[in-house]
């Protein structure tokens, strides 16, 4: 493709140099850079892609796309905002390839993942290929491909639905994070479904205020089916949670057709008569295709959001409340989500992914409604991001475990003592015993520790890290599996 094709589309470009040029790839990081390609230059957070046009070129990058001109002797694009740019760029080089997929969007603060698996396994009963796009793995075809961020930039999610159609997929079903809306990672994107699980507190170390976090959600909904001619084309819809304050501004900004679930007020599919125990939650549910008894192998009421939620989407696209009946109950789980780790011990233990105040206090709440012995909790917060959920989760958890095991997240950069500390804060407001909670800076040892002290009939909920197979420490990622570490414990108590 000619560069001039590449950036037709972007009026107020400049162009230094020749425009006729043969562009082979588009390429954001100078290190990827392969010949012939179109290098796209973006101010980080921590380094300016500037700064490796120079190394991009002798890479083989035979133009540039840019914020400011540059020394360079090869043709240049000067744009004013190039993340904008790379957006309407990785869209038309990959030849539009979200309006050739049915594109179903999950945002929100917890439940994205499990959510979207669910809808996986909905559609993938009835048949159908989806590319699947998140937290855990990017899922293209059979392959899986690690992912970095949950929601990717905009070339790489463009190349990677590009891949999808490729390989025949008919959906793509995708986390969409608040950092993926804000930064227009998923700028340009054609949604046929948003899906909004909820909306609690975390990453106000970026969005600032719960406002501009609610804010960033909702491009979601104000980018789904804006006008009336895509309507017409082909529908779209806002699927809602109706026991969440937010549907109502995501409502008022989508022209997308909303559908709401719930449980606590008036829903387009209602779930009722709630039953919680160690096997499993089991309800009733009221839909606008008829009404139907489930019963989930997954626990907590949680749990019978997500379920909804993907309910919905199934319901939507035509399959039977039947089918999709069959298809919930099937699912055991989601990996690192309140997954157990079980070696035949009198006592359970179960990994979970919560991170957030919100999500920690549903999952001890959900582990209090069968726990018959004491509850632990070992968790702690993770470096580098909202430093005002950390007093918070140490208050939910002594609130509701008996023994509170506080230790290290992912600390990154920072120091694990300091977020510890933050943490203790909260805990130390609530005035309770200090026999009630333990410091243990190394998360191996605390998970050892609480395996060491559980008697018959206790639950240890390690919380945090769920499926993530490493930590991220100030100078090294090493290798760590909650997992693996809490089954050597039990092991290892019983010999
Ligand atoms: C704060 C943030 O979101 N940062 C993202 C951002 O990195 P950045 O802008 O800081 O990049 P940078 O390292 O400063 O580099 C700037 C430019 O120079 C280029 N470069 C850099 C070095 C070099 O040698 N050559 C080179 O060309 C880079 O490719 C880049 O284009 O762009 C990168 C590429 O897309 C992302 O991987 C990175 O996510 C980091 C890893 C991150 O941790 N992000 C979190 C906050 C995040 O986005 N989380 C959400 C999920 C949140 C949730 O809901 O739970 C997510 O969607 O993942
Ligand atoms: N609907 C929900 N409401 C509240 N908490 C939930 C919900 N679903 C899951 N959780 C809790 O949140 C944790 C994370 O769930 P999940 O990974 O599905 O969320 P996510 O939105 O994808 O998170 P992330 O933002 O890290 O990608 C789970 O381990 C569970 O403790
Ligand atoms: N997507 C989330 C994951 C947090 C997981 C937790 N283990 C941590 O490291 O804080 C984030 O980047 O904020
Ligand atoms: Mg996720």
């Amino acid at each position: 493709m000619k560069l001039s094709q590449i950036i037709a589309p972007i009026l107020t470009a400049k162009m230094i140099g020749n425009p006729n040029v043969e562009i082979n790839g588009v390429e954001v990081d100078s290190r990827k850079v392969k010949a012939g390609d179109l290098f796209i230059c973006l101010l980080g957070f921590t380094v300016d892609g500037h700064d490796f046009a120079q190394k991009a070129v002798e890479q083989g990058a035979v133009a540039i796309l840019c914020e400011r001109p540059l020394d360079l002797q090869v043709p240049q694009v000067i744009v004013k905002d190039a993340r904008f740019a790379m957006a309407m760029i990785a869209d038309l080089f990959y030849q539009h390839p979200s309006q050739k997929l049915k594109v179903i969007g999950v945002t929100g603060t917890n439940g994205k993942t499990t959510t979207t698996h669910l809808i996986e396994k909905i559609l993938a009963d009835q048949g159908h290929l989806s590319g699947l796009i998140g937290t855990i793995k990017m899922k293209i075809g059979n392959e899986i491909v690690e992912a970095k961020n949950t929601t990717p930039d905009a070339l790489l999610l463009q190349q990677s639905f590009a891949k999808m159609v490729k390989v025949g997929s008919d959906y793509a079903i995708m986390e969409v994070s608040s950092h993926a809306l804000d930064m227009g990672r998923v700028r340009g994107v054609n949604y046929h479904i948003g899906v909004f699980t909820n909306l609690t507190q975390d990453h106000l170390d970026y969005h600032l205020t719960m406002e501009k976090y609610r804010d960033a959600k909702g491009l979601l909904f104000s980018q789904l089916g804006n006008t009336f001619h895509s309507l017409l084309e082909e529908n779209k819809y806002a699927v809602l949670n109706a026991d969440d304050q937010a549907s109502e501004y995501f409502q008022q900004i989508t022209a997308a057709q909303v559908i709401t679930y719930g449980i606590d007020h008036d829903a387009d599919v209602k779930a009722l008569d709630i039953h919680i125990d160690a096997q499993g939650t089991s309800f009733a549910v009221e839909t606008f295709r008829g009404n139907i008894d489930i019963q989930l192998k997954m626990i907590g009421k949680f749990s019978v959001y997500n379920a909804l939620a993907a309910m919905t989407v199934g319901l939507i696209e035509g399959i039977s409340l039947d089918q999709i009946k069959q298809s919930l109950e099937q699912i055991s789980g989601v990996d690192g989500r309140f997954e157990p780790v079980n070696e035949g011990q009198d006592y359970t233990v179960l990994v979970d992914y919560a991170h957030t105040p919100d999500s920690l206090e549903n999952i001890l709440k959900t582990v209090k409604e069968f726990a018959k012995g004491k509850i632990y909790c070992v968790f702690g917060a993770g470096g580098d991001r909202d430093k005002t959920k950390r007093p918070i989760m140490g208050e939910i958890a002594v609130k509701y475990s008996d023994i509170a095991v506080v230790t290290s997240d992912n600390p990154r950069s920072e120091n694990p003592e300091q977020i510890i500390h933050d943490i203790l804060v909260g805990i130390e407001k609530t005035g309770v015993d200090t026999n009630k909670y333990i410091v243990i800076i190394d998360r191996k040892e605390a998970i050892e520790y609480a395996v060491s002290q559980a008697k018959k009939d206790d639950v240890i909920l390690i919380a945090g890290k769920g499926h993530e197979t490493y930590q991220i420490l100030k100078n090294k990622t090493i290798h760590f599996d909650d997992r693996e570490i809490a089954r050597d414990a039990i092991r290892s108590k019983r010999s």
